[in-house]
């Protein structure tokens, strides 16, 4: 009896040790939203790139027309016809619902989204934190916090995750610590941070798992224009452990990571891909 009930034992344990070899970073067969693909810099598009690497199937969603142009001709880029893209406007929960409406009536379920959304009045990243308006701060938390909890929200009541899934958002040092001039975004994304391990501890019973990167400054669209950009930069290159700037594919392979198997033990964590930055002084 008993040795009957320890070989069975064994040989879910085996099956499981087969199963477990054959998880991987494959995304076949699974569909994942990309939140913020401006252009071929935007970190979005380095996600974009590697989910697509890995089998997946994408979603696009974009913020004013202008941008259709760029997101339609990156994703031709991808060798697949079945990609989607449509508008959406993040600070506008009808917006939202009806975005997110149209993707379960035309891919049923999702397996992921990645958001990679944020914004601030440029003037109020630069200078002393404390000159921001009401009107700046509320502007900097709507787009850059407020918009991953409104979009969690509208998946999970419409379901749409329903095989279980995986929300990466991205984040930046200055929401752990004073990063001179992050200013007014650096509490936005402290507040994104907290966010990423609320929602995680309420979507976790649904098998979906929220994670923050925290990527090292990369020279997008979002940076253009930025007060003493440059010197961040070379800060980095000088200082950091690996001696060298992020770039967008290496976030991209820790967004695969995150939306893959491998890391489905993850949830609620913050992971830094900054060279170790963030380890120094
Ligand atoms: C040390 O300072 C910095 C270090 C990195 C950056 C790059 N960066 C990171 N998150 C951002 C969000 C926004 C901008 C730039 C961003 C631009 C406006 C839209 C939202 C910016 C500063 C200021």
């Amino acid at each position: 009896e008993k040795s009957m009930e320890a070989k069975t034992y064994v040989k879910v344990e085996r099956m499981n040790e087969k199963e477990r070899l054959k998880m991987n970073l494959s995304l076949e067969g699974r569909t994942y939203v990309v939140m913020g693909v401006a252009n071929k810099r935007s970190i979005a598009w380095g996600i974009a790139q590697s989910l697509s690497k890995a089998g997946a199937r994408l979603v696009f969603t974009y913020a004013g027309e202008r941008l259709e142009k760029n997101v339609r001709q990156l994703a031709e880029t991808l060798d697949r016809e079945d990609s989607l893209i449509l508008p959406c406007d993040i600070t506008d929960d009808q917006a939202i619902k009806e975005a997110f409406g149209q993707i379960k009536e035309e891919v049923g379920a999702i397996h992921g989204l990645a958001h990679c959304i944020a914004f601030a009045n440029k003037e109020e990243l630069e200078g002393e934190y404390l000159n921001v308006s009401r009107d700046g701060f509320l502007l900097a938390q709507n787009i850059s916090s407020y918009s991953l909890t409104a979009v969690a929200k509208v998946v999970r009541d419409l379901d749409l995750m329903k095989e279980g899934g995986s929300i990466v958002t991205m984040t930046y040092l200055g929401g752990e610590r004073v990063v001179k001039n992050y200013n007014v975004m650096g509490v936005a994304k402290a507040s994104l941070d907290a966010s990423v391990r609320y929602l995680a501890n309420d979507l976790g019973k649904d098998n979906i798992r929220v994670n923050a990167i925290s990527a090292g400054p990369i020279r997008t669209l979002s940076a253009k224009g930025i007060g003493g950009f440059n010197d961040v930069l070379k800060e980095i290159e000088a200082k950091a452990p690996l001696r060298r700037l992020t770039n967008q594919e290496e976030v991209g392979d820790t967004a695969l990571f995150l939306m893959s198997d491998l890391s489905r033990g993850i949830t609620g964590e913050l992971i830094h891909v900054d060279s170790g930055f963030n380890i120094t002084g």
